[in-house]
C-alpha cells in the first residue's frame, strides 16, 4: 500500500539563554508563514507542534500508530532531522539526564522523556509475549552510529578499547541492507531495552569526547527487531526504527582545509547524499535513479525512503531569532520529504505449505478468469495468461529460495522478465466490461435461457439498482426473504458495480456462483464460512454505508 512519508515540524522551547522569539514566525495548525520584506513564504506540513507541546503529545500523535503497525508486522521509522541544538536528541531520547539516570536505575518516565522510551514502554516486552502466546516471540535490538562514513556497533563490548576497528559492513544480498557483524541484542524485558540505550549512549559520549563533539556530527540508529514463528514455520518480521541525525547546517558552515576538508566531507556525504536522495524521490518526474549508494546512513536505511516501511520525519526547528535561517533551510528539506512515496507491506515469510497452498490458489484464479472470458466469447490475448502462468511459477521458486535463505538466487529469479500483474487485472476488467456494456446495449441478443439482462449500472447509484433482471427481461421479483439467486454474470456485474477487482471477483465466483444470494435493506457486507478459502477481512474492510449486501454461502 502506498504511504506517504509524514512530516512533523517541532518548535523547540526558546531557551533562557537564546534570544527572543522572532517576530517573522507565524505558527499555525497545518501551516508556518515566514514573514519576508519582500513576500511571505508559506510551509504546509502534516503536523505542526508550536513551542510548548508536550513530549507526551508528539508520542500520541507519532508514534502510537508506528508502534500498532510494528507490532502487526509492518516496519517503521522515525527520523529527527534539524540543526545542532535543534532539539533532535531531546525529542528522541530526552534531556541529557536521561542518560544517567538509566545507567543508575533511577529512570521513570516523565514529562520530559522523548519518544524512545515511551516507545519502549508501550512496546513492553511481556505485553507482545502475552499477545502472541501461541507463537513464538523474539525480540532484538541494534543500536548503531554512523561517523565518518564508518559505521560503529554501540552495543560491541569493545567499542571503548577499539572502536576505531568496528566499522561494519554492509550486504545487500538479503532482503534489504543488512549490517554485518552487529550485535543484535535479544531482549526480555523493557529494562534490558533501556539498559542497551544506556549502554549504546554511554559508549557513543565516549566516541565524542575522543573526537571533538562527534555526537553532534554522526547518526545514530535504533532498530528494534520482531519476529514471530509459528509452529508450522511462517513468519512475521517487522522493525521500528528511531534515527537521531547529526546536525544539518554543518554543510554549509564548516570551513575546513586539507586534511580536516576531507574529513568534514565524509561527515557531510550522508546529509548530503539524503538530501540528493530526498530530492530525487521527491521528484515529480519519473524517478531515474536514487543514489542509495553514495553513503552508509542512506544505503542502510534505504527501506525507510520510498521503500518497505511507514517513515515519518519530526523536523526540529527553533522559532528563535537567531536561528531564523537554519529554520528556513529545515523547512525547505522538510516540505520536499513529504512528497515521498512510501510502499509498505506486512512482512509475512509462509512457510513450504503456504506458498504451495497459496500458488494452486492463484493458478486456479488464473484458470477462472480464463474459464470467463472464453465461456462468454471475449476475445483476449492468450499469451499474458501464459506469462502470468509463467511467473507465478517463478515467484513460488523465488519464495521458496528465500525460505531457504538463497537471496542471491531468488534476486536473479527477480531479474528475469515477467508480465506485469496489473496488465492481466486490467485487461479481465477491460475485456469483461466491454461484454457487460454490450450485452446492457442489445438486450435482445441476449434471450437465450443462460443468458440474463443486465441492468446499466448507474455511476453512484447502490448495489440494488445494479442488479441483474429475472430471465425474461423485467425487473427481478425478490422473494419473501429479499433474496435472489444470481448466475455468474450477474454476480460479476453486482460485484463490479462496488469496485471488486477482478481478483477478488474471481474469487468469488469460483465454484459457488449458484450459491450466491443477494440481500437488500442491510447495512454491511458479510461473508459467511464456506468450503472455500474466502477474503473475509477484504469484505468487512469495505465501508458499511450502503444499503445492500451480498451474502456468499
Ligand atoms: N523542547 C525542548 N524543551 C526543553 N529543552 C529542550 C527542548 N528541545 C531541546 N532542548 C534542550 O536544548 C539542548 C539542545 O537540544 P538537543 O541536544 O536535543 O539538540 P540536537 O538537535 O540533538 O543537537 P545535536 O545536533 O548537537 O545532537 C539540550 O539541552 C536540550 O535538553
Amino acid at each position: 500500500m502506498d504511504n506517504q512519508i509524514k512530516v512533523v515540524i517541532r518548535f523547540k522551547s526558546i531557551l533562557a539563554f537564546e534570544e527572543e522569539s522572532s517576530p517573522n514566525w507565524i505558527i499555525e495548525e497545518e501551516a508556518i508563514t515566514y514573514k519576508n520584506t519582500k513576500q511571505d513564504e508559506i510551509f504546509e506540513f502534516d503536523v505542526i507542534m508550536p513551542p510548548a507541546t508536550l513530549q507526551e503529545e508528539i508520542f500520541q500523535s507519532i508514534m502510537l500508530p508506528k508502534i500498532s503497525f510494528f507490532l502487526q508486522g509492518y516496519n517503521s521509522a522515525v527520523f529527527a532531522y534539524g540543526a545542532t541544538s535543534s532539539g533532535k536528541t531531546y525529542t528522541i531520547l530526552g534531556p541529557e539526564s536521561t542518560i544517567e539516570q538509566i545507567l543508575n536505575n533511577k529512570f521513570t518516565i516523565d514529562h520530559s522523556s522523548g519518544i524512545l522510551p515511551r516507545s519502549i514502554h508501550q512496546i513492553g516486552y511481556q505485553q507482545i509475549k502475552q499477545q502472541e502466546s501461541q507463537q513464538q516471540v523474539t525480540l532484538k535490538a541494534t543500536y548503531v552510529e554512523i561517523y565518518n562514513e564508518q559505521i560503529f556497533d554501540l552495543l560491541n563490548q569493545q567499542y571503548k578499547t577499539n572502536n576505531q576497528k568496528l566499522d561494519l559492513k554492509i550486504s545487500t544480498i538479503a532482503d534489504g541492507p543488512k549490517l554485518v557483524g552487529v550485535r543484535e541484542v535479544q531482549v526480555e524485558s523493557v529494562n534490558d531495552l533501556m539498559e542497551l540505550i544506556a549502554f549504546g549512549s554511554y559508549n557513543r559520549a565516549i566516541g565524542a569526547t575522543q573526537l571533538n563533539s562527534r555526537s553532534s556530527r554522526s547518526h545514530v540508529i535504533f532498530t528494534l527487531e520482531l519476529l514471530v514463528e509459528w509452529k508450522d514455520k511462517s513468519q512475521r518480521t517487522s522493525k521500528i526504527q528511531f534515527i537521531d541525525l547529526a546536525g544539518s547546517e554543518r554543510l554549509a558552515k564548516t570551513v575546513a582545509k586539507g586534511q580536516l576538508l576531507e574529513e568534514t566531507k565524509k561527515i557531510n556525504q550522508s546529509l548530503h547524499c539524503l538530501g540528493h536522495c530526498i530530492m530525487a524521490l521527491s521528484s515529480r518526474k519519473t524517478i531515474k535513479h536514487v543514489p542509495y549508494r553514495d553513503s552508509k546512513l542512506t544505503l542502510l536505511l534505504k527501506e525507510c525512503l520510498g521503500g518497505n516501511s511507514n517513515t515519518s520525519f519530526i523536523c526540529a526547528v527553533s522559532a528563535a531569532l537567531e536561528h531564523e535561517e537554519k529554520t528556513i533551510q529545515t523547512l525547505k528539506f522538510a516540505q520536499r520529504a513529504k512528497l515521498i512515496l512510501n510502499k509498505v507491506k506486512i512482512n509475512i515469510k509462509l512457510s513450504y505449505e503456504q506458498i504451495e497452498k497459496q500458488m494452486t490458489m492463484l493458478k486456479q484464479e488464473l484458470q477462472m478468469m480464463e474459464k470467463i472470458l472464453t465461456t462468454n466469447g471475449i476475445k483476449y490475448d492468450k499469451q499474458i495468461f501464459k506469462e502470468q502462468n509463467f511467473q507465478l511459477q517463478l515467484d513460488q521458486n523465488m519464495n521458496l529460495d528465500e525460505l531457504k535463505g538463497d537471496y542471491r538466487k531468488s534476486k536473479r529469479r527477480s531479474l528475469q522478465p515477467s508480465s506485469s500483474k496489473s496488465d492481466i487485472k486490467e485487461q479481465f476488467s477491460y475485456r469483461f466490461q466491454q461484454y457487460l456494456d454490450s450485452q446492457n446495449s442489445n438486450p435482445k441478443q441476449n434471450s437465450s435461457p443462460n443468458s440474463k439482462r443486465i441492468v446499466q449500472r448507474q455511476s453512484g447509484g447502490n448495489l440494488r439498482s445494479s442488479l441483474p433482471c429475472s430471465l425474461d427481461g423485467s425487473e427481478a421479483e425478490l422473494d419473501e426473504n429479499g433474496e435472489h439467486d444470481l448466475n455468474e454474470a450477474q454476480l460479476i456485474s453486482a460485484l463490479k458495480s462496488i469496485n471488486e477487482t477482478p481478483r477478488e471477483l474471481s474469487q468469488f465466483v469460483s465454484g459457488r456462483t449458484s450459491q450466491v444470494k443477494f440481500h437488500t435493506q442491510e447495512s454491511q457486507y458479510y461473508s459467511t464460512t464456506t468450503n472455500q478459502t474466502t477474503n473475509t477481512e477484504q469484505l468487512q474492510d469495505r465501508p458499511k454505508k450502503r444499503e445492500s449486501c451480498c451474502q456468499v454461502f
